[in-house]
C-alpha cells in the first residue's frame, strides 16, 4: 500500500506518539504498531535492499556470549572508533529511509527527547529454526546505546519471541506481528528465543544521544551480536 496522507498523518500524530512514550517510559519497552513507523512501501525496500547485502553467521557476541544467527551488516559501531556504513550503496539507502525526516521526528516524540538522536548501528538479523540469540545487554556494545528499534519483517514462524527481563524475577514476551517495530531501552537483559519453524526475520538499529567514537571498554561481561 502507498503512503497515503492518511499514514503520514498517523505518523506524526502527536497523540498515538504520546502513548507509546508514555508506555516506553513506564515499562521501558513498547510495540509501535504496523503502519506506524513502516509502511508496506518502506517495508518492501527494506526487502529489496537487503539483498544486495552480505550475510555472515555469528555464534559469539561481542563479549562471548552465545548466539546463532545470520547477520547482514548495515552500519557499525567498532569500540574505540566512529560508527560507519559497510556493505556500500544499499547500506547508505537502506540509512536513509531510516534516517527519514518524518521517522526520524517520530522517533524522537517516542523516546521523548529533546535532542536528535543518532543511529550508530544497524543490523538485519535473519533466524531459520533452530537459531537464538542469548541473554544480552545492548549497552555492553555501547554504553552509549539508549534504545534499540527492531522491526519485524517475518509473518510465518513459530518461536523467536523477544523475552524482556527487567529485573531477576520479571520477564515480558514480545511477538510482535509484521510491521510492527519494537522499542526497547539498551539498558536491559533481553534474549530472542530460538525459532521452531520458518524464518524469523529483523532490521534491528540502535540509538543514541551521543555521536563520536564507541566508548566501550573492552572487558565488559555480556553484549550484543
Ligand atoms: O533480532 C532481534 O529481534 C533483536 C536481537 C537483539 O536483541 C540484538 O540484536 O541486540
Ligand atoms: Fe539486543
Amino acid at each position: 500500500m502507498a503512503r497515503s496522507m492518511n499514514d503520514k498523518s498517523r505518523l506524526l500524530s502527536e497523540e498515538v506518539l504520546t502513548k507509546y512514550r508514555i508506555e516506553l517510559l513506564v515499562k521501558g519497552t513498547v510495540v509501535i504498531d504496523p503502519q506506524i513507523l513502516f509502511t508496506q512501501d518502506d517495508l518492501a525496500k527494506i526487502d529489496q535492499l537487503q539483498a544486495q547485502i552480505p550475510e555472515e553467521q555469528v555464534r559469539e557476541g561481542d563479549a562471548g556470549d552465545l548466539h546463532s544467527v545470520f547477520v547482514k551488516r548495515v552500519r557499525v559501531d567498532p569500540p574505540g572508533r566512529a560508527p560507519s556504513n559497510v556493505s556500500g550503496t544499499a547500506s547508505r539507502q537502506l540509512m536513509g529511509l531510516l534516517e527519514s525526516r518524518d521517522r526520524s521526528f517520530a522517533l524522537k516524540k517516542i523516546f521523548g527527547a529533546s535532542t536528535d538522536y543518532v543511529v550508530r548501528r544497524c543490523q538485519m538479523h535473519r533466524m531459520p529454526p533452530g537459531c537464538f540469540v542469548g541473554i544480552h545487554l545492548d549497552a555492553a556494545s555501547d554504553p552509549d546505546f539508549d534504545y534499540s528499534v527492531i522491526v519485524q519483517l517475518a509473518r510465518d514462524f513459530d518461536g523467536g519471541e523477544f523475552v524482556v527481563y527487567p529485573t531477576k524475577y520479571e520477564q515480558h514476551v514480545f511477538r510482535p506481528p509484521f510491521g510492527a517495530v519494537l522499542v526497547t531501552t539498551c539498558k536491559v537483559r533481553h534474549e530472542v528465543k530460538p525459532v521452531s519453524r520458518g524464518e524469523r526475520r529483523s532490521l534491528v538499529f540502535f540509538c543514541s544521544k551521543r555521536g563520536g567514537a564507541n566508548r566501550r571498554i573492552i572487558e565488559s561481561s555480556t553484549a550484543g551480536l
